[in-house]
Formats: structure tokens, sequence, C-alpha cells
């Protein structure tokens, strides 16, 4: 198998493992993995599809500026930005990008603070923090309408590897140097953000 085909089914099995989440509500989400580094090329997801649907037009290759490689009639992701912005700053092999009503509602509650943050919680382990007192901090920024400034603000919280930055009101984009890490830091947030959720909602009955 080619590696351009088995990067595809790898990013193609992400995206039916997330569509069996429902976190593709709307047709919202994108997802991209990176296909190779010299010169930079990554599989992207066509906007504005039903990503639940599995097709043979579901992802475009792009290059490091998110322009399409080749003739193709497929639109890249509108915010096929954001995932320039990993692979230009890091070795990051996939980026990851949904809506879902928890990453929203915790952006909302923390959007002021420009920060949501975790202690005491084993998950954030993913994100290899071992230490018994260590901080899982995920920034929040705005969610302007222009995608280049968009991406301009995204990139100012990408320092590693791997990492996860709320957009206000939109969402979460999360990357790893690999789609198994993505995935698995994608979950843990998740399950993050709705554990705060429902500890905030049980609380004022405690
Ligand atoms: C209908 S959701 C609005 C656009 C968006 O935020 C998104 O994640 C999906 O856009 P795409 O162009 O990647 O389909
Ligand atoms: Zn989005």
């Amino acid at each position: 198998m080619s590696e351009l085909i088995s990067k595809w089914k790898e990013l193609a099995d992400i995206k039916d493992e997330l569509a069996a989440r429902d976190w593709f509500m709307g047709t919202s989400g994108n997802l991209s993995i990176k296909a190779g580094s010299d010169p930079l090329q990554f599989l992207v997801t066509a906007s504005g599809k039903d990503k639940r649907k599995r097709t043979s037009e579901d992802f475009l290759l792009v290059d490091g500026d998110g322009v399409p490689v080749g003739e193709t009639r497929l639109k890249p992701s509108a915010e096929t930005l954001l995932h320039c912005a990993v692979y230009g700053k890091t070795q990051a092999g996939c980026s990851l990008h949904v809506h879902t009503v928890a990453n929203n509602v915790i952006s909302e509650l923390y959007g002021d603070k420009g920060v949501v943050e975790f202690q005491g919680q084993e998950l954030i382990k993913a994100f290899d923090t071992w230490e018994e007192d260590a901080l899982l901090s995920i920034p929040i920024i705005y969610n302007h309408a222009d995608i280049p400034k968009l991406a301009d603000t995204f990139a100012e919280h990408i320092s590693a590897d791997k990492g996860a930055v709320l957009i206000r009101n939109h969402g979460i984009t999360v990357w790893g140097r690999s789609g198994f890490e993505a995935k698995k830091l994608l979950e843990a947030c998740e399950f993050l953000f709705q554990y705060k959720i429902t500890l905030l909602q049980t609380k004022p009955f405690l």
C-alpha cells in the first residue's frame, strides 16, 4: 500500500470513530494527517461534507499553505489554515478539530479567563503530565470570523508537537505526533470537559 493510501485510510478510520461519537454535528469539524515533510503536504477533509459518511471524496492533498496539490474540484476545509499552522510550527503528524456541546460550554464558561485548567484528574496524564500536582492548561481563543486572523491567534498557542486549543463557542483543535496520539488527546479533553460540567451541575446539590 502506498504511504498516501495508508495515511488516507488512517484518517478515514479516525473520522469514522469520531463520527460514531457524534462529534460532527451539522457538517462541523475538520481533520488532517501529514503525508510528507519535504515538501510539507497533508490530507485534509473537504469542506462542508457530512463527515459521518465515508466516500472517495472525503479528503484532498494540500501543501503547507493549504493549497490543493494537483487538479481537484474539492475545496479544502474552510479552517485549513489552522492545520497549516500546526504542521508549519511542529513535527505533529495529525490535527483534529471538532465541535461538541461540552467543548463549547467550557469555552464559554472560561472564555473571559482565556484558559481552562485541570488538576488532580487522572486523565490529564494523556498529555504526558505524570507529576501528582500537574496542571493541564488549555487556552481559549476568540472565534475570529476572519480565518487568517483566527489561524494567527491560534498559532500563538502552538509550542509543542502535541497540544489543544479551544476556540470560544466554536470547538477544539488538538494535534499530536500521530493519529493515535491526537485522538487520545481529543478523547481526554472531551472527558475532562464533560467531567467539569457534570461537577459544576452537581455541586449546588452537595
Ligand atoms: C457548519 S460548521 C462551520 C464551519 C466549521 O467551523 C467547521 O468546522 C467545518 O468547516 P469545513 O469547511 O471544514 O467543513
Ligand atoms: Zn470549526
